[in-house]
C-alpha cells in the first residue's frame, strides 16, 4: 500500500468513527487478565497478556491472523481446556474470581461466558428446542418456563418476528444468518453476563452481518461482550473498546475511537493503515 492509499485509509476509518466519542470515565470491570501464558506443546502462543476488559461494553480484539485473538478469546470460557497439548499460567477473574482456580465449575463458569463461533452450527433440532436446550440440560422442562424464555431469547436476538410461526420447524431450515442468530439466542437464553464471539459475522452475507452488528449493539445492554473480527471497519463499527494483538503480544488497548485515529504504538498504527497484516 502507498503511503497515499494508507493515509485514505486512515480517513476512510476515521469516518466510521466519526459519530463516537472519546472516553475517558473510568469503567467497571467484568473480566481481569492477568499474566497470561499460553502454549500449544512446545510452541507459546500468548507471551505474557495483561488486560481489562469493562463490563457492558463491546471490546474488540483484531491483529493479523495467527496472533492469538482466538486462542485468548478462548481462555475466558476455559475452551483450550480441551486442547490435549495446552498448558496455561497466569489468572483471568471474572468478577473478581480466577476462572483458573480448581475449585471452579467449568461447566458454571461456561454457563455464565457463552460462546458463539464463525460458523452457525445449530443442532438439528426444532428453533424452539435449539434455544431451549440450556434450560433443559439444566433440568428445567416447565412448559410455560421454557415457552418465556425462548420467546425473550429470540426477541433478544431480533428473531421473534421472523421466527414465532416457525418455532417448531428444523433449525437446518434457516438462512445462515438466522441460524447465526439462532445460535446467539440459545447463548442468551440462559442469561450469560458474558458473550464470547469469534468471528460470527465472517461467514455472513453483508445484510446479516449488519443485523449481526446491530444485534451486537442492543446486546452490549445487558452483557460484556468480546468480539474477534478480522475486519477493522466491523471492529470500528461495533466495538467501545480495541484491543490490538501482534504475534502473541497485546501491543495496545484503548477506546475505539482513539485506538483507530490516534494509536500510541507503531506497530497498531501501521496496522490499522494496512501496512501489514
Ligand atoms: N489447537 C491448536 N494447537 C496448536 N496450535 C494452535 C492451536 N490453535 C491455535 N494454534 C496456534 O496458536 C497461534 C495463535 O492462533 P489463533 O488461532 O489464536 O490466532 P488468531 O489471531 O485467532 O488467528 P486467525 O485470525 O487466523 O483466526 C497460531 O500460531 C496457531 O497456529
Amino acid at each position: 500500500m502507498t503511503t497515499q492509499e494508507a493515509r485514505t485509509h486512515a480517513i476512510n476509518m476515521s469516518s466510521v468513527l466519526n459519530t463516537r466519542m472519546t472516553r475517558n470515565e473510568p469503567e467497571e470491570i467484568s473480566i481481569k487478565i492477568e499474566s497470561l501464558r499460553l502454549s500449544y506443546g512446545q510452541k507459546e502462543a500468548l507471551h505474557g497478556i495483561d488486560m481489562e476488559i469493562p463490563k457492558r461494553k463491546v471490546t474488540a480484539y483484531i491483529g493479523p491472523s495467527g496472533c492469538g485473538k482466538s486462542t485468548l478469546l478462548r481462555c475466558i470460557n476455559r475452551m483450550n481446556d480441551l486442547v490435549d497439548s495446552v498448558k496455561i499460567e497466569g489468572k483471568i477473574l471474572l468478577d473478581n474470581e480466577n476462572i483458573y482456580d480448581k475449585s471452579v465449575n467449568v461447566a458454571d463458569l461456561r454457563r455464565r461466558v457463552g460462546m458463539v463461533f464463525q460458523k452457525p452450527n445449530p443442532f438439528p433440532k426444532s428453533i424452539f428446542e435449539n434455544v431451549a436446550y440450556g434450560l433443559r440440560i439444566q433440568g428445567i422442562n416447565d412448559k410455560r418456563i421454557l415457552q418465556e424464555t425462548v420467546e425473550n431469547a429470540l426477541r433478544g436476538a431480533a428473531l421473534w418476528d421472523e421466527m414465532k410461526d416457525r418455532l417448531h420447524d428444523n433449525a437446518l431450515g434457516m438462512s445462515g444468518g438466522q441460524q447465526q442468530r439462532l445460535v446467539i439466542a440459545r447463548a442468551i437464553a440462559i442469561e450469560p453476563e458474558v458473550l464470547l464471539l469469534d468471528e460470527p459475522a465472517s461467514a455472513l452475507d453483508p445484510i446479516s452481518t449488519l443485523k449481526i452488528e446491530e444485534l451486537i449493539n442492543e446486546l452490549k445492554e445487558k452483557y460484556t461482550i468480546v468480539i474477534v473480527t478480522h475486519n477493522m471497519q466491523q471492529a470500528a463499527r461495533v466495538s467501545d473498546y480495541t484491543a490490538f494483538m501482534y504475534m502473541g503480544d497485546l501491543i495496545e488497548m484503548g477506546p475505539t475511537s482513539e485506538l483507530f485515529t490516534n494509536p500510541r504504538k507503531k506497530q497498531t498504527e501501521d496496522y490499522i493503515t494496512g501496512r501489514y497484516g
